[in-house]
């Protein structure tokens, strides 16, 4: 692949410091497929990276403290005018996601009137689980957030939303000792609508773009091939993980190739629609049948 170039500054002969697009990458298990394909690919070197969690990233993107990067779908929502959504990456399910879940001590039609604790890491497994407790189970909860310590939430509240490696790690390690029942987001989502389920999505700030095109196709470019280096090299980087993730290597690989859904086609597009249009309103601050603009298409404006 050839190497991010950079926003060049005016030159005149000497060397000029360039500076490089600051890009956002999450800091969870789930994304660690482009991050070994950054750093495989070499093109890590040519972005100021920056790892957070994702509420964090969102913010920062949202702001303008970040060019380029992933942004969690409610909040990329209600800033769809200011962002260009990046083609076929994403972080998605169509199916169990395995590490977005509403976990609960009681039984879901049960949660009527008493704490729900929310992670603070999240802001769209969040309200997709409100979505489907409203309109699908008929339960309104009294929703805190909370950091996301499973213990400390479910002291507090007899069920919990958590995502990202602290979801991994309660449906796969805590839910036998504390007692409760995991149920997956995307899953329940997928069966009510039959349609697969985006979480974030990859974005660039437009005042960025007008000014800085091909950096952003080529860091979309790069996205792109750490993906396909990652599935290439997956049990290599599986084996890797498990010497310091808290789960073996069988259970990455099905992680990243039977539950996450790292791309972004017609169909993930209508599960992003179908959300928007459920949960759209003066509340959610954009419009159920918000604009949705990707790069490099008609749309993008
Ligand atoms: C699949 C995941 O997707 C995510 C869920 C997010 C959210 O709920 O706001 C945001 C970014 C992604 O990290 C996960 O975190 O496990």
């Amino acid at each position: 692949m050839t190497a991010i170039t950079g926003p060049r500054s005016a030159h005149d002969g000497r060397r000029t410091a360039v500076s490089r697009p600051r890009v956002g990458h999450i800091d969870f298990l789930n994304c660690l497929p482009l991050f070994w394909g950054l750093a495989r690919t070499g093109s890590l070197l040519d972005l100021d990276l920056c790892r957070d969690t994702p509420e964090r990233l969102s913010d920062a993107l949202v702001s303008g403290e970040l060019d380029i990067g992933p942004i969690s779908v409610m909040e990329y929502l209600r800033h769809a005018d200011d962002l260009v959504v990046l083609p076929d990456i994403a972080v998605g399910a169509d199916g169990p996601v395995m590490s977005c879940l509403l976990v609960s001590k009681v039984p879901l039609a049960e949660l009527d009137g008493v704490p729900l604790a929310c992670t603070t890491t999240s802001r769209t497994s969040v309200r997709l689980a409100e979505l489907l407790l409203t309109d699908e189970i008929g339960v309104r909860p009294q929703y805190f957030t909370c950091p996301p310590d499973l213990p400390t939430m479910l002291a507090d509240a007899p069920a919990a939303v958590v995502i990202g490696d602290a979801a991994l790690r309660a449906s796969l390690l805590e839910a036998d000792t504390l007692g409760f029942e995991v149920y997956d987001l995307a899953e329940m989502w997928r069966k009510w609508t039959g349609l697969p389920f985006v979480f974030a999505v990859f974005a660039a700030r437009r005042t960025f773009l007008a000014e800085h095109a091909d950096l952003v196709r080529e860091v979309h470019s790069a996205f792109l091939a750490s993906r396909e280096l990652f599935l290439d090299e997956i049990d290599e980087v599986c084996h890797k993980a498990a010497r310091w993730a808290e789960f073996d290597a069988a259970t990455l690989k099905r992680y990243y190739l039977s539950a996450l859904d790292f791309s972004l086609g017609e169909r993930q597009l209508a599960g992003l629609r179908e959300f928007a249009r459920r949960v759209g309103g003066v509340d959610a601050g954009f419009p159920p049948d918000v604009r949705i603009r990707l790069l490099d298409t008609e749309q993008a404006g």
